[in-house]
């Protein structure tokens, strides 16, 4: 297939997925949903159409007539007026959070004390400490929590890691992730520009720089270099960039932006979705880390060489037009049913990415977002 025609096939596609049908004699795995989020469609509510074993069976928002006509646009069965109703729906199996980073924990820790499973959307919570808090819930309980770092889930994620793990380019001495968009996508009243929702360039594209980061070395920062930001308010970065120490020599650099300034206030800047890798015998070069599927190539230069890969699909799962998001949902609902899963990010990843942001606003002084003032049941 051509580049082109795959292109748009994969697109078509990812967006309009051939509808699977339920497995015979298997209980689908029933989601709902909290808050009519703009994400909860490519998120969710596409995926599991071409699921065989996952169906949403409801939403709720904190006005019942926005749930209901959610509901009826994508088709699901039940709608509440508020959260707590559909947490203590008995029909449902698993939560999807994708409520304002700032109720992340609130409502996960409620979803977990309703003996729900939870799809949480990333970053994970606004603190480090939250984070442990809610993964220590979710284990005593037996329930699975996954923070929703889809990209990881992709093949093509996969394939960097490959590359590097496999020792040909020798040792990773340096690696650049960015995630910036050209200002006009978020309005300013957008939760992403709000302090007590848990807003800030670095908590929404940032959380997966420092992901990425974490990632493609294996490693934990011990050490802030420097952290620099664009403010769009007092408390509120809308671009962050950082450089982080990290065991082995390694420096690495992240860059968000949630939206650029145009160039002569006439043309939107390019957004960079980019990651470079620099090792000792050569580097790999990643166009679109973050979402794949639309397209995505890992050039990798050594010896006077240069290949260039790309990867839609594992030899034994997937399809090309998957998403990041279709391939998470694969190991959510692996993990829920006991089997065994490819990718899984823990607990302890979720923490120590929580750590990693909160250590770039601590030495920047913008401070870290507010802790949540819900305190659960003892
Ligand atoms: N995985 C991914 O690719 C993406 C993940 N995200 C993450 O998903 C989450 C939601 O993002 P997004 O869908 O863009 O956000 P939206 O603003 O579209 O949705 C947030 C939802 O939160 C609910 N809500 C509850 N309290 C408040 C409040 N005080 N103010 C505003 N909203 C409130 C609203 O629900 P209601 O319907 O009840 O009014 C709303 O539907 C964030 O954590 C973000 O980081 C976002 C985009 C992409
Ligand atoms: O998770 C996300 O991914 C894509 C971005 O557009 C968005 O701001 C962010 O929340």
């Amino acid at each position: 297939m051509s580049s082109a025609s795959g292109f748009v096939n994969r697109n078509r596609k990812a967006f309009n997925p051939p509808e699977a049908k339920p497995l015979p004699n298997v209980k689908p795995l029933k989601f709902g949903i909290l808050g009519a989020a703009a994400i909860a469609p490519d998120a969710l509510l596409t995926p599991v159409k071409s699921h065989p074993e996952a169906v949403v069976h409801a939403v709720a928002a904190r006005d019942k007539a926005r749930a209901g006509a959610f509901a009826k646009k994508h088709g699901i069965a039940k709608a509440y007026g508020s959260y707590q109703e559909l947490i203590d729906d008995p029909e449902i199996d698993a939560i999807y959070n994708p409520l304002p980073n700032g109720l992340h924990y609130e409502w996960t820790m409620k979803a977990l004390a309703g003996g729900k499973h939870v799809l949480l959307e990333k970053p994970c919570v606004n603190t480090a400490e939250e984070a442990r808090k809610m993964f220590q819930l979710a284990d005593a309980k037996g329930l699975v929590l996954l923070e929703a770092f889809h990209y990881r889930f992709h093949p093509a994620n996969h394939r960097i890691k490959a590359i590097i793990d496999s020792g040909e380019l020798g040792a990773v001495k340096s690696t650049k992730t960015s995630l910036t968009f050209p200002a006009g996508l978020f309005k300013t009243d957008d939760i992403r520009y709000n302090y007590s929702l848990g807003g800030g360039a670095l908590m929404d594209m940032g959380s997966y720089t420092v992901s990425s980061m974490r990632y493609f070395t294996g490693q934990n920062p011990t050490q802030v270099l420097s952290a620099k930001h664009e403010l769009a308010n007092p408390q509120i970065d809308r671009r962050t960039e950082a450089t982080f120490a990290l065991p082995g020599s390694i420096t690495s650099t992240i860059v968000c932006d949630l939206g650029m300034p145009w160039k002569f206030k006439l043309i939107p800047s390019m957004p960079d979705l980019n990651a470079v890798i620099t090792c000792e015998k050569g580097d790999i070069k990643v166009t679109n880390y973050i979402a794949p599927t639309a397209y995505h190539s890992i050039t990798v230069t050594a010896g006077g060489k240069r290949r260039v890969e790309k990867a839609y699909t594992f030899p034994d799962l997937g399809e090309p037009w998957w998403t990041t998001y279709r391939y998470q949902l694969e190991e959510f609902v692996n993990k829920v049913k006991g089997r065994p899963t490819r990718t899984w990010i823990t607990a302890e990843d979720s923490i120590q990415n929580m750590a990693a942001i909160e250590s770039v606003y601590a030495k920047s002084g913008l401070g870290s977002r507010p802790k949540s003032s819900y305190v659960p049941p003892v």
